[in-house]
């Protein structure tokens, strides 16, 4: 098999501190909840400023397949400017369809269980690195509420769910340790189920937490009746009722992990850097990143403007290291741990052992590139030890992973000549971020 050959990126090199205002394109994670409980509502709904990327568009060529109909418009947003906004009109759901997840976990894992309530075949397949991801966990629990998955007994994509035009649902026993997108992604289709579903996690710990209260909120603000933990239900047990779904007119927040390589140029350079509309109280993962960031050497202010809020990060000139557990935060690892690389401490991470099945096994991948540039990096059993070292430049290789890139890019910042190899791999989720780079560098 001959290997892809990725174009270079020059990784741009910061003569001096940033200062810029960066606004971050929608989140990836609402706007994938969002498509879906749309499309599973019983009347049309409208999704403003949504992430426009690799992941959210396969997500809705995915539901469009399937009978879904979405609209792309330009509206005005409440700011007075104009917006994208996308109208999404639900219908029954068919089949034969065929869904292509890319390297999306939420594609990969949320639609499954939508597929189920269509009427007939809904096939799957992907990136060759979506074989590997885990999805076992889900086709069984389909297959224990009442679902017949063609899988040829391997628990992995490539497989065909055949629709029945409804599920039965009730209570079922998953162990999620491996990643939180199969809580979330029984939870998203459990009112559309003849009895609702009960999705009880068994087994290690569940990491990114986070994510499974944005679907819990995001349940609840169109209208489901969900019971979990946090509000007073038995541990690691989510229950959410059979009922009719509202449509929505729901505005994306700005996807605060994607913010994640600005702020760290902040951090990197010593300079500043604002973003807008940094939600006051958020699901997100990477709001953790105002304390993260802080721990590691930045301050950071939450200003209230008349357009809104804006976050205001601040770097010090001094990157310390960190020890901490990222279990509930996976997807800011790559970030963090290129901070961490050039700081004046080490750092341990710890927590993330289901980083290994990510886009690419992301401790291995961190490891290699950082030690290929003259770092010190060790893989631990859950994650990494990171010893600052005087790094030199070289080529930062992705291994297809978005976060891989930016992390290349962080960086590039302080060390002159990193090539990060095949930056396109941002439009997974950010397919401006080169561009977006540049405009902070002023280059
Ligand atoms: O539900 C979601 O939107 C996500 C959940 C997390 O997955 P894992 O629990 O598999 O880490 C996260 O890493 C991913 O980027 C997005
Ligand atoms: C793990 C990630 O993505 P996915 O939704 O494909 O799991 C990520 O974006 O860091």
């Amino acid at each position: 098999m001959t290997e892809t050959v990725h174009p270079l990126w020059p990784a741009p090199y910061a003569d001096g501190p940033v200062d810029a205002k960066i606004t971050v394109p929608g989140s990836k994670s609402v706007t994938n909840r969002a498509l879906v409980l749309a499309a599973l509502a019983s009347e049309p709904g409208w999704l403003r400023r949504p992430l426009r990327s690799r992941d959210t568009l396969l997500m809705s060529a995915a539901l469009q397949a399937m009978g879904v109909g979405i609209e792309e418009t330009v509206s005005s947003t409440t700011t007075g400017g104009s917006g994208e906004a996308w109208r999404i009109i639900p219908s029954g759901l068919h089949g034969p369809a065929s869904v292509d997840v890319g390297n999306a976990g939420t594609v990969m894992r949320f639609l499954p269980p939508v597929a189920t309530l269509a009427d007939g075949p809904v096939r799957f397949d992907g990136d060759p690195r979506s074989y590997e991801r885990p999805l076992g966990g889900v086709i069984s629990a389909l297959r224990a509420l009442g679902a017949r998955i063609d899988d040829d007994d391997r628990g992995t994509l490539p497989m065909t769910v055949h629709g029945g035009g409804a599920l039965e649902g009730g209570s079922v026993r998953i162990d999620a340790s491996s990643s939180s997108q199969f809580v979330s992604a029984l939870l998203l289709s459990g009112p559309r189920f003849n009895q609702g579903v009960e999705v009880r996690h068994v087994g290690g710990v569940l990491p990114s937490l986070p994510h499974i209260r944005m679907t819990v909120d995001m349940l609840r603000a169109v209208g489901a009746q969900v019971d979990e933990p946090e509000t007073g239900g038995e541990p690691d047990v989510w229950r959410v009722s059979h009922s009719a779904l509202l449509g929505r007119d729901l505005t994306v927040e700005p996807d605060l992990s994607n913010a994640q390589p600005f702020l760290a140029a902040a951090l990197v350079t010593g300079g500043r850097v604002t973003i807008p509309d940094w939600p006051e109280r958020t699901t997100q993962p990477g709001d953790a990143l105002r304390q993260i960031f802080t721990e590691m050497g930045g301050s950071c202010e939450l200003t209230t403007t008349p357009d809104g809020t804006a976050l205001v990060f601040t770097g010090s000139g001094r990157i310390h290291g960190i020890d901490i557990d990222l279990g509930e935060v996976g997807e800011l690892t790559p970030g963090i741990a290129a901070v961490a690389a050039l700081a004046d401490s080490p750092s341990t991470l710890r927590g993330v052992a289901h980083l290994r099945l990510h886009e690419t096994d992301r401790l291995a991948a961190l490891t290699k590139e950082i030690n290929g540039l003259g770092g010190d990096v060790t893989e631990t059993e859950d994650g990494l030890h990171i010893r600052p070292r005087r790094l030199r430049g070289g080529v930062f290789h992705t291994y297809d992973d978005h976060r891989m890139a930016t992390a290349g890019a962080v960086i590039g910042l302080a060390v002159k000549d990193v090539q990060v190899e095949n930056v396109a791999t941002t439009a997974k989720t950010l397919p401006d971020f080169p561009q977006m780079w540049a405009g902070l560098l002023g280059v």
